[in-house]
């Protein structure tokens, strides 16, 4: 590891903030009022991808007034690096809840879109009847980068760079960070 990676201070002084407190915030509210449009008369299951998804899931489900109820799922593909495997390591896989339900998959970020397409496949396998997918935000990648999935609702697009904090880490650091930056380059 270099002293940028293990250095948390270093790695937050070089980064670029990308969208602030307010901005997630208000994100934040306006998915709930879409998903609650979408999923308000349908009991969804919902599960967090952890760890990444845990902010936005603790920010939108008490925005979300209807039944529901709770469940999560990990998977990981870039292990505190910037860049993804190929490969999902899975540590918590869905299981039979999942039949005949509808389910609302949340996580931080749509990147290449491995991790979700992966985590929809798996539900769908499973017999859920619907699987709809909300990300914090979605990375726009270079134009015919093509992604296996689409979100059903993106709060915020982020640019072609590595970012982090609101449940996001940089080499394993500053998910707790409350807006969204980006590492340099
Ligand atoms: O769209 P993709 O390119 O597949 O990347 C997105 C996934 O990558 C991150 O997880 P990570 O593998 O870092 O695991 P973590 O949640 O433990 O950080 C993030 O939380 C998403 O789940
Ligand atoms: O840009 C990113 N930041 C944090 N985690 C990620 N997982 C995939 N892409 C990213």
């Amino acid at each position: 590891m270099t002293a940028l990676h293990s250095n948390p201070a270093i790695i937050l002084q070089q980064a670029s903030l990308v969208h602030d407190e307010a901005t997630v915030s208000q994100a934040v509210s306006r998915l709930a009022q879409g998903i609650t449009e979408m999923l308000n008369d349908e009991k969804p299951l919902v599960l967090c991808v952890m760890g990444g998804g845990v902010v936005f899931t603790g920010q939108l489900l008490p925005q979300l007034l209807f039944p529901l109820e709770f469940g999560y799922v990990q998977a990981s593909r870039y292990h505190n690096r910037t860049h993804g495997d190929e490969q999902l390591v899975w540590k918590v896989k869905p299981g039979e809840e999942v039949r005949d339900r509808t389910i609302l998959v949340l996580d931080d970020i749509l990147d290449e879109g491995v991790t979700l397409a992966e985590i929809k496949a798996q539900c769908l396998a499973l017999g859920a009847k619907r699987v709809v997918v909300a990300v914090l935000v979605e990375k726009l990648l270079d134009p015919g980068k093509l992604k296996p999935i689409k979100a059903d609702f993106v709060g915020l697009q982020v640019p072609n760079q590595y970012v982090f904090g609101c449940g996001m880490d940089a080499y394993g650091w500053w998910r707790n960070l409350p807006a969204i930056y980006a590492l340099p380059g």
